[in-house]
């Protein structure tokens, strides 16, 4: 017949785009008779035969996913690309199943999610939590967890003040609870997701522990001990943040994206608009096969803190490419130069907590002497930061300690230039143009692709080039020949800004980028235009 290979979680593979399952019969996409056969490419529509197959294919490529799930002993679920994907291309778009505060939060509105500034709030008449307005009480976003809330009989719960607290944490654990009548099926997805309850209920996490024992014990009829472990520890495995209208941070899970695993060398990107969706597009291109996979941590934390943070929340540790490279990529971004015989770098042994050694020398180091060392040079850099001449030097002589793209430089690098945006001689503007180009360069390895890091780098390198062309014009220093040279850089940054400001969804906050560049890129062809008439 068509069998040909058995994949990993249990489905029998045959040629072309059909696969045999061995889940609960479904129904044929094309006739509706019993289906045993799947689309082998999105794993999502049955078949009763490769025939009915073929024909639905018009109707079916239309909505067909360029993914599937698969499942690994080590790595749980994960999605996988099932055609060679473009970049820049949308994989998928997807509202969430239940959204929330952050564990932690200042004052917010729980009808709305502004965030409340005024410590004389309003506040619900029924759970007092705060509002923004006494509107919000009855808001559908609210309803499901006041239910509980207003059961704290003595009132524990609610924020005293406006200032974070992690009392938030709870909300979006009682929403997800409330789904078990509301929406079953998402509830459903919910009782699926990885947890790690068992690790912070051993560890008897502080944070953890506090929501739950508020919820199983303050509030009454909620759920029993082991759901709301689950419950808590699903939202910190999986949520993500996302920023709401007023740019306050929101969190929310999700049906689909909560199956991205994690790579420090992700290829897709998650980006959000105001209400939440979240937009996944291909950072670059994906073959077929590949597991698509984004950063839970920063790209710009060294190795020991991803991977600490890794283990922490996510509980395993992390064998992407960048880890498993002693270099990380050839960038050195954890491994400072050997103090001993300032030619090799002290890279680390499989485990990145053994002793680093000299790549060259063989000297080795504990890595508790490496963060302190760092630390040290980053305080000390960072006080003394006081003008962009001397700090541009000291990031000179940071480069006798590490290689350029160490993530101390990074730090420097990125303090001067918030620091000193405003220096506008020519010099300053130049040497800062130099450092984001170097930033861009680290960037392309660490975070490659279409990555908002990168478009926000191009932008900014752009915008300093365009000022230094401005103020060429104006002392006449420039010839007409080399105006055009430069305008003619300057949109090609610009213009490599715009195809990744592009992918920021209608309604995003990050519209705004999108907004800049564009009014950037129609003034730089203007004079471009200027410069051709007369040349
Ligand atoms: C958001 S979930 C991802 C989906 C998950 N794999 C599942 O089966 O539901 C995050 C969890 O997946 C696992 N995971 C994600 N990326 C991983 C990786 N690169 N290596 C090993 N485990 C990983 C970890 O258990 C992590 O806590």
């Amino acid at each position: 017949m068509f069998l040909s290979s058995i994949t990993k979680n249990g489905t029998t593979k045959v040629s072309g785009k059909i696969t045999m399952t061995n889940e609960d019969a479904s129904r044929c996409g094309s006739c509706g008779a019993k289906a045993t056969l799947k689309c082998t490419a999105c794993g999502t529509v049955y078949y009763c035969s490769k025939e009915h197959q073929k024909k639905h294919w018009k109707v079916h490529k239309k909505e067909c996913l360029p993914y599937s799930e698969e499942n690994g002993p080590q790595q749980g679920r994960y999605l996988v690309a099932s055609r060679d994907i473009p970049a820049g291309h949308l994989i998928f778009k997807e509202k969430p199943l239940a959204i929330g505060p952050p564990s932690s939060s200042k004052a917010i509105c729980l009808g709305c999610h502004s965030p409340i500034t005024s410590p004389d709030y309003p506040k619900c008449p029924r759970c007092f939590w705060p509002l923004c307005s006494p509107e919000c009480a009855n808001s559908i976003l609210h309803i499901p967890e006041c239910k509980y809330l207003s059961t704290d009989e003595n009132s524990h719960g609610p924020p005293k003040s406006i200032d974070e607290t992690p009392r938030y944490d709870v909300v979006l654990l009682l929403r997800c609870l409330a789904l078990r009548n509301i929406k079953p099926d998402a509830w459903k997805i919910i009782e699926k997701m990885v947890s790690h309850s068992e690790k912070y209920e051993k560890e008897k996490e502080p944070f953890h522990m506090t929501s739950v024992t508020y919820i199983t014990e303050f509030l009454k009829d909620v759920c029993d001990v082991q759901t709301a472990h689950h419950v808590r520890g699903a939202i910190i495995t999986n949520a993500i943040n996302t920023r709401g209208p007023q740019g306050q941070t929101i969190r929310g899970l999700y049906s689909k994206i909560y199956l991205l695993n994690h790579s420090c060398v992700p290829n897709v990107t998650l980006r959000a608009d105001v209400y939440s969706t979240l937009y996944i597009h291909a950072a670059k291109v994906i073959k077929k096969g590949d597991p698509l996979v984004f950063s839970y941590v920063t790209s710009a934390a060294p190795l020991w803190q991803r991977q600490e943070e890794l283990k922490c929340i996510y509980n395993f540790l992390c064998k992407c490419q960048r880890c498993t490279d002693p270099t990380e990529l050839g960038t050195h971004f954890s491994n400072p130069l050997c103090s001993k015989c300032k030619r090799g770098f002290l890279e680390p042994a499989e485990n990145y907590q053994h002793p680093w050694t000299c790549s060259d020398c063989g000297e080795s180091k504990d890595l508790e002497h490496i963060i302190k060392v760092d630390d040290e040079i980053l305080d000390e850099i960072t006080k003394s930061c006081t003008s962009f001449r001397d700090s541009s030097a000291m990031l000179q002589t940071v480069l006798k300690s590490y290689h350029p793209k160490h993530y101390v430089w990074l730090r420097i690098a990125q303090t001067i230039l918030g620091k000193f945006s405003n220096e506008n001689d020519t010099e300053s503007l130049t040497l800062r143009k130099d450092i984001w180009q170097q930033v861009l360069l680290l960037f392309f390895k660490i975070e490659p692709g279409l990555t908002r890091r990168r478009g926000v780098s191009l932008f900014h390198a752009a915008c300093l080039e365009s000022e230094i062309f401005k103020q060429g014009e104006t002392t006449g220093k420039l010839s007409p020949q080399e105006q055009l040279v430069a305008v003619t850089k300057i949109l090609y940054l610009l213009e490599s800004a715009h195809e990744i400001m592009s992918l920021e969804p209608p309604n995003s906050v990050e519209q705004r980028w999108l907004r800049l560049v564009n009014e950037e890129i129609s003034k730089m062809k203007t004079i471009r235009e200027k410069l051709e008439e007369r040349h």
